[in-house]
């Protein structure tokens, strides 16, 4: 029998990290003078179904709207009044996921979603037309919705051949109740923007013509308020249902709010000084 050796030397290879290209399928905007950043879908003529790429560029814009601390509130949003996100781009779907340029099956969108959950500000879907499939799904991983009156609700997956045993129903059950989301999956029904609110699946529903303004006034009001308030509350809400990944995201900010007091501090002054700390001065509170 051949025998592996196991403790074969290894040869490094440098590897080149490929740079953030010119988007295509993704538009990104930031209100001026304001902290809002608006990231646009940008595939209406296939009803803003997205690809591996089209994924992959959500994801450079929601990392920069994250990084940069002028904006304060996201909105994910499709091109056009006929659709939000018509989910996976059924024509790009081979085995085992869809394919881009390099030719790899992805399911990438399932770590858009969790960039999405965990993004420390808040993230406003703002639905006009068709949010289906795994675009439905995007819309219920943000932290509100604001639909307008033409919206469509609906999973197709068990229609297609797909389905999302994640967020997409664990997260609806939570949002809509284990019966309804039963029904909203095994039956692949469409729901209308109304049914939605009545559900619970959405925030408002607004004339189509007001959508953006509306949001808009979602979003300047989210603003007014203490970011950190909210930034704590995200992660609060997420780590009731995600477990020890949900944990971590709120301990996270408890390490960031310690980081920043003179308690904190006193830690790392004390070792680069190399001296013991003096934690004495700081009170044990009730
Ligand atoms: C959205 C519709 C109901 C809109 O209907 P209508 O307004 O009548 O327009 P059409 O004429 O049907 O469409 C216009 C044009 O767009 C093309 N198109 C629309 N949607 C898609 C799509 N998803 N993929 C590819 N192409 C699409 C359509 O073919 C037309 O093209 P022409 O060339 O003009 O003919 C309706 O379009 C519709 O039902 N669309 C399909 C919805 C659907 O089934 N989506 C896929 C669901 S499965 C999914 O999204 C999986 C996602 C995923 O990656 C995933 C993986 C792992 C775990 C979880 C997930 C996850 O779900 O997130």
């Amino acid at each position: 029998m051949h025998e592996i050796d196991s403790r074969r030397p290894v040869k490094w290879i440098s590897v080149p990290i490929v740079a953030k290209e010119q988007l295509q399928d993704v538009k990104y905007e930031k209100s001026e003078g304001e902290g809002i950043a608006k990231i646009t879908i940008n595939r209406p003529s296939k009803r803003n179904a997205f690809t591996p790429r089209t994924v992959l560029e959500l994801s450079w814009c929601f990392a920069d709207a994250r990084d940069d601390p002028k904006v304060g509130v996201i909105i994910l949003t499709g091109e056009g009044t006929l659709a939000f996100c018509s989910g996976g781009d059924q024509s790009v779907r081979g085995q085992g996921g869809y394919v881009g340029a390099d030719e790899i099956p992805r399911l990438n969108v399932l770590d858009l979603q969790i960039q999405i959950r965990r993004l420390p500000k808040p993230v406003i879907a703002m639905v006009a037309g068709y949010a289906v499939g795994g675009g439905h799904i995007l819309h219920m991983v943000c932290d509100i919705t604001i639909a307008a009156d033409n919206a469509v609700f609906g999973q197709t997956g068990p229609k297609v051949g797909s389905f999302d045993a994640g967020y997409g129903s664990t997260q609806m059950a939570r949002l809509i109740g284990q019966k309804k989301a039963r029904e909203m999956w095994f039956l692949a029904r469409m729901y209308s923007a109304q049914q939605a609110l009545d559900m619970g699946l959405v925030n408002t529903v607004v004339p189509l013509e007001q959508l953006e303004e509306e949001t808009l006034v979602w979003c300047r009001e989210i603003l007014q308020n203490s970011p950190t308030a909210i930034r704590v509350l995200k992660a609060a809400l997420n780590a009731a249902e995600d477990g020890h990944a949900g944990i971590q995201e709120l301990g996270g900010n408890a390490t960031l709010l310690f980081y920043l007091t003179e308690e904190g501090n006193e830690g790392r002054k004390a070792y680069l000084e190399k001296r013991p700390p003096d934690f004495s001065k700081f009170k044990r509170l009730p």
